[in-house]
């Protein structure tokens, strides 16, 4: 990490420090101030779009239904697999909490970072000024996700890549019913900890 000279914030990102074993202590031993921004979507979604992302990769991976389960009979889920187990926010975040209090983190939310991502942005954390608004962002209903009207550097209007926003694959309406129920619990107490309620559970 290079040094931060005064008047600089310097930033880093990664999404799986959030879910790596090793992470809040390095982080706290390198500097107990850190500040944490998590960015959090409907675990259901989040583990569909894993899955999207890695058949995109990989055409001849087993069926998400497939991979779901331990055992589909017994409505086991495999929580040993990796799109399944990142979504278990809560405890994830009780390893961060025994390193960092909360207030040293802000959650964001995926799904308001698509419909009102100027609010979302502007949420005060840093201490930065608000420098983006909504007038600089348009929705592009060809992408179906928010772009910006003009990109550093270019003055263009400029969407994310092919990578983000791909389609989904339609999921079995009963096995996405059975991770609902299976991250409810996990989900409540996540809004407990974090005092906020992502709304993921209707
Ligand atoms: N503006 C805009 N444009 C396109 N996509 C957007 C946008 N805002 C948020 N998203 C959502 O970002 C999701 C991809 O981000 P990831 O966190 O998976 O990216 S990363 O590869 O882990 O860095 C991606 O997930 P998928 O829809 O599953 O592709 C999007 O839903």
């Amino acid at each position: 990490m290079p040094r931060t000279l005064d008047g600089q914030i310097t930033m880093e990102k990664t999404p799986s420090y959030f879910v790596t074993r090793e992470a809040p202590a390095r982080i706290s031993a390198m500097s107990k101030d850190t500040k944490l921004i998590v960015v959090v979507r409907d675990p259901v979604t989040r583990a569909i779009s894993d899955y999207t992302q890695t058949l995109s990769k990989r055409p001849d991976i087993p069926t998400f239904e497939s991979l779901t389960f331990k055992n589909r009979t017994a409505g086991l889920i495999d929580t040993s697999w990796s799109a399944i187990q990142i979504g278990i926010y809560a405890k994830h975040l009780e390893h961060w909490l025994r390193h960092f209090p909360i207030g040293q983190m802000l959650f964001v939310s995926g799904e308001r970072l698509i419909s009102d991502p100027a609010g979302e942005l502007g949420r005060d954390f840093l201490g930065l000024k608000r420098i983006i608004t909504d007038k600089h962002f348009y929705f592009n209903k060809t992408k179906g996700f928010p772009c910006l009207k003009k990109a550093e550097g270019s003055g263009k209007p400029h969407c994310l890549g092919k990578t983000k926003g791909r389609p989904h694959p339609e999921i079995d309406r009963d096995v996405v019913r059975r991770l609902r129920d299976f991250y409810r619990p996990f989900n409540l107490k996540f809004y407990q900890m974090t005092g906020q309620d992502f709304g993921w559970d209707g």
